[in-house]
């Protein structure tokens, strides 16, 4: 496994890759949500390329990039683990040489709700950054987790939109036994936190269980909502939504997607579920 960090760097480890390479893009932090993406990798194209890149262009002034953490020897352990073929780590200066870029990639209407409401140009760093990284590693194959939900379809949409020649892979999200999902902010939470933390794939489930039983979008919500309150108390609810899988705006019916964020003391966390409503008679 080669590691690279300057963008000539990055070209010359690509070149020597014939067939097929799937990215994986990550800002670090690797676990088990992180290693099934790779693994996807793995099986699916003929080389692995991770990237490694705490993006600052995503944060808000007031969010978490500097406490992001940040643990590459063991990232790159995971990395090789997993048989990666080489990891991009590149610095601030090599993705951003000369400062802030002016010309960021506009998410659309779709980037501006649910996670772009919350943390406003959040989606015109992420896409910026993701598109600057397919361009620098040509991939053919790119893995994104469902954990990201908005994010993948947003990724989806701008390779669609913009004639980027890769195929969006969608991989399911990765939980802990009791139904966690698996995230890098995870570390941030303390003991009672992490019990608090799991308001959110209890609401989930909950949604999850009213659908199976045939009821409508509405009651499917509001089975969420009071799951979501009787968690152990501390969750401070963002938002709670049933969508259509797309994210397009209108009444849901048939597959649909349970959107949930919150924040646990200071950490906000996010997940969601897909939903198959009964079809409005
Ligand atoms: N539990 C998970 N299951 C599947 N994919 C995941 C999971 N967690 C993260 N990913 C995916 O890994 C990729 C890199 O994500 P990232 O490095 O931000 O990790 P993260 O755990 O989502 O971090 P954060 O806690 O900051 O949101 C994204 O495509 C993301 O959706
Ligand atoms: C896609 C990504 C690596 C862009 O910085 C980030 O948003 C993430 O880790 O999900
Ligand atoms: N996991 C998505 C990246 C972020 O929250 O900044």
């Amino acid at each position: 496994m080669e590691l690279v960090t300057t963008r000539e760097e990055l070209a010359k480890a690509r070149a020597a890759l014939t067939g097929t390479v799937g990215v994986v893009m990550t800002m670090g932090a690797l676990h088990e949500g992180h290693e099934t993406l790779l693994r996807a990798a793995r099986e699916q194209a003929d080389h692995v390329l991770v990237t490694i890149f705490v993006n600052p262009l995503q944060f808000g002034p007031n969010e978490d990039f500097d406490r992001y953490p940040r643990t590459l020897a063991d990232d790159l352990e995971v990395c090789r683990r997993a048989g990666a073929d080489v990891v991009f780590a590149p610095g601030r200066e090599e993705m951003y040489p000369g400062g802030e870029p002016l010309v960021r990639v506009n998410p659309g209407p779709h980037g501006e709700e649910l996670e772009g409401h919350s943390r406003p140009g959040f989606f015109h760093g992420v896409l910026t950054v993701v598109l600057k990284l397919f361009q620098l590693t040509r991939a053919d194959l790119a893995f994104f987790g469902e954990k990201d939900y908005q994010q993948l379809t947003l990724v989806r949409r701008m390779a669609r939109d913009l004639d980027v020649p890769v195929r969006v892979v969608g991989v399911p999200t990765v939980r802990e036994p009791d139904g966690l999902a698996l995230s890098s902010r995870n570390r941030y939470l303390s003991e009672p936190e992490r019990a608090t933390a799991l308001s959110l794939s209890a609401a989930l489930r909950a949604g999850v269980e009213a659908a199976e039983q045939g009821q409508d979008a509405a009651a499917v919500l509001a089975a969420a909502h009071r799951a979501f309150g009787a968690g152990t108390p501390g969750a401070e609810l963002d938002y709670l939504v049933l969508t259509d899988p797309d994210l397009e705006p209108g009444p849901v019916s048939g597959p649909a997607r349970l959107l949930v964020a919150a924040w646990v003391g200071a950490t906000r966390l996010i997940d969601n579920t897909a939903i198959v409503l009964a079809p409005r008679p």
